[in-house]
């Protein structure tokens, strides 16, 4: 059984407002020996809980900004939550950020086995996969060539080939990818509905709000770091909906399965 539990989750991140000095800041650091501040902290999460179990297929939604891709990456395990408490039951396929972090010396075949590992494969269970990750990626020889010497296309197929190559429990997509060629994009989309029905639990971060009722049947608005609304995911569409374009009607009531954290300012 999958499961997702976030129990009063934030973030919080320090990050320096600039890496130089202006004029200003110089000539009063250094005339009047007072220092201003270089630091900034963006609090892109705040007080989330979030229970998701088998069976749901949850689409994050939001205005930009709104800490959708940070809360995606909090429940990939790569942000640790500054506050609060995470637990993800479950073997998890991130799906975002994939062309990232290859081995630039090494060749295709090399980083095949090193990204494998970095999956939670093992020899074992990774041996048996290589020859249909290769047939995949549809690379042939250039498997043979260091990666730095790829195209992104080259790159991203590759990458998506790997990802991919598990039997995930809980998926995690950003954005639906536009990957490689246009014979790669129907291989690669063919595949991820492959992958989003055989996974028990799915978590996908999308500005499609048409395709997004067809693919999920749950919905979490993002709004300033906040859980603006939980619920199913054509109520939650058609409030967000109405939110951008005042003209919409808002859903008459909430139908109760729902939850509204934070009212509309
Ligand atoms: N690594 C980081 N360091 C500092 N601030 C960050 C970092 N990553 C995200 N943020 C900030 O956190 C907030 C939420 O960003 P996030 O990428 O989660 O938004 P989003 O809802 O996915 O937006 P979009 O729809 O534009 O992709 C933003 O204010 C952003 O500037």
């Amino acid at each position: 059984m999958a499961t997702i539990e976030l129990n009063d989750v934030s973030l919080t991140f320090r990050t320096r407002t600039s890496a130089k000095l202006t004029l200003k800041e110089y000539v009063v650091q250094h005339l009047f020996r007072r220092k201003t501040s270089q630091w900034m902290s963006v609090h892109a999460l705040s007080h989330i809980n979030l229970h998701a179990q088998d069976g749901d297929r949850i689409g994050i939604i939001g205005h930009n900004g709104a800490g959708k891709s940070t809360l995606l990456k909090l429940l990939a395990g790569i942000y640790p939550p500054t506050k609060g408490k995470r637990r993800v039951d479950g073997s998890i396929c991130s799906l975002f950020d994939i062309a990232l972090g290859f081995e630039s010396e090494a060749s295709g075949w090399e980083n095949i086995t090193y990204r494998g590992y970095l999956q939670g494969e093992t020899p074992e269970s990774l041996k048996p996969k290589i020859p249909g990750i290769a047939e995949f990626s549809g690379l042939g020889d250039f498997l043979k060539m260091p990666v730095r010497y790829y195209s992104a296309g080259m790159l991203i197929r590759l990458a998506f080939s790997i990802a991919t190559a598990v039997e995930p429990e809980v998926l995690l997509i950003d954005e639906v990818l536009s990957v490689g060629d246009l014979a790669f994009q129907m291989k690669a989309q063919e595949r991820m509905q492959e992958l989003m029905k055989n996974a028990r639990l799915m978590v996908m971060v999308s500005h499609d709000l048409k395709s997004l009722p067809v693919l999920c049947n749950r919905a979490i608005w993002m709004d300033q770091g906040h859980v603006r609304m939980d619920g199913d995911v054509k109520d939650v569409v058609k409030a967000y909906i109405a939110s951008v374009n005042p003209e919409t009607d808002l859903p008459a009531v909430h139908d109760g399965q729902g939850r509204i954290e934070r009212e509309a300012a």
